[in-house]
């Protein structure tokens, strides 16, 4: 099937570097050879969301659901200014989409952006694959079999790259408090910030969104009540930069990370980050709250994660992924930082665990009444 109903069929394939080879067609902008790590994400719905999540730069996304693109497309649910996934791979391209929110269909879309796509691909055989072997690199297009398997080969994955500066704003901007009145400002460092998580931060204040490459003292000449550590793309350890600048804000005024910035603000407390074998990337992953013993179901998206056995002493592990014991959050009390692994704003996703940005707002309260920051 086509991104555009009457389309002709091109027919293409994807090549992973240990040789596996899949049929299928082409579909979204077509090129010759695409190249990605290859990783699976089991949403049921929100692909839009995921495809235009930044932190799945350097990476082609495969759906385990096999069924994508029922509901279309719309100009509101893009979590960044646009796409930076290197493609898409699914079962079946919805034929016909049907939404009242839909103003446009998933085929079109990934053409519109330049992300090429493959569908009719055996994505159970393929995601069997990447959890038997983890994630792995890929090439997929119109190109030969061995031009393809050539490329995946050379494809590095996340390895050895900074992918975070080809994501990150190249300029600061603001997000507007959605209560005027609010009087907090709040500094996000955008490593890869999606939408919906600057849109969370707003419902506290003023966000002044920052390049990942922003110092510590650039950022604490703003004055801000806290610190916000986004998602992104990549190995934690290519951004030594980011670490450096946490280092600088910590025991300055409140923290708090998610994803990327958890992973981040780790190194920064000198503990290590390592790669799992196919990460998580789904809608439903169980986590378990140490501090009060609530399971929350959680978004995910990543391939790293912090090795607590390597936390510094200060530091405690508040949360726990249940399905492999990954360590999904930490916080550091006496130095008022906290970050999570998994995705409290969601989109797409359960919102159990939202009620993380309210304790970031608890956060940057106490230490204003404290007079450790400003409010
Ligand atoms: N969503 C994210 O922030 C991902 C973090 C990191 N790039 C990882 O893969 O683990």
């Amino acid at each position: 099937m086509t991104g555009k109903t009457g389309n002709a069929v091109t027919e293409g394939a994807l090549v992973l570097a240990d040789g596996s080879v899949f049929e299928g067609e082409l579909i979204g902008a077509h090129v010759p050879v695409s190249t990605g790590e290859v990783v699976f994400n089991t949403v049921l719905s929100g692909y839009q969301e995921v495809i235009s999540d930044p932190s799945y730069a350097g990476q082609i996304i495969t759906f385990t659901y096999p069924h994508i693109g029922n509901y279309g497309i719309n100009a509101t649910d893009f979590e960044s200014v646009g796409t930076f996934c290197r493609g898409v791979i699914v079962r079946d391209l919805a034929r016909r989409h049907s939404n009242f929110r839909a103003q446009s269909d998933l085929g079109s879309m990934l053409f519109q952006q330049g992300v090429p796509g493959i569908a009719g691909i055996d994505t159970r055989r393929l995601t069997r694959l990447i959890r038997d072997h983890g994630a792995v690199p890929g090439a997929f297009g119109s190109a030969s079999e061995s031009e393809l398997l050539a490329a995946a080969q050379a494809e590095p994955g996340t390895d050895g790259v900074d992918l975070v500066k080809t994501v990150t704003t190249p300029v600061g901007y603001t997000v507007q408090a959605t209560d005027p009145a609010s009087r907090r400002t709040i500094v996000a460092i955008d490593f890869g910030m999606k939408r919906n998580i600057a849109n969370n931060l707003a419902r506290f204040g003023r966000v002044e969104v920052v390049p990942a490459t922003t110092s510590a003292g650039d950022i604490l000449a703003m004055d801000p009540s806290g610190v916000f550590l986004s998602n992104g793309p990549g190995d934690p350890a290519m951004s030594p930069y980011a670490v450096d600048t946490i280092q600088g804000l910590l025991g300055e005024l409140p923290i708090f990370g998610i994803c990327l910035g958890h992973q981040l603000l780790s190194r920064a407390i000198g503990a290590d980050t390592v790669k799992l074998p196919f990460g998580h990337h789904g809608g439903n992953h169980p986590v378990k709250n140490l501090l009060d013993q609530r399971i929350e179901i959680t978004s995910q998206n990543h391939n790293f994660a912090v090795d607590a056995s390597t936390l510094p002493s200060n530091a405690e592990m508040t949360h726990i992924n249940l399905n492999d014991d990954v360590c999904e959050g930490i916080r550091v009390e006496s130095e008022r930082a906290f970050s999570v692994q998994h995705h409290p704003e969601a989109n797409p996703g359960p919102h159990d665990a939202n009620y993380l940005f309210d304790q970031f707002a608890d956060l940057m309260d106490a230490s204003a009444s404290t007079g450790k920051a400003g409010a």
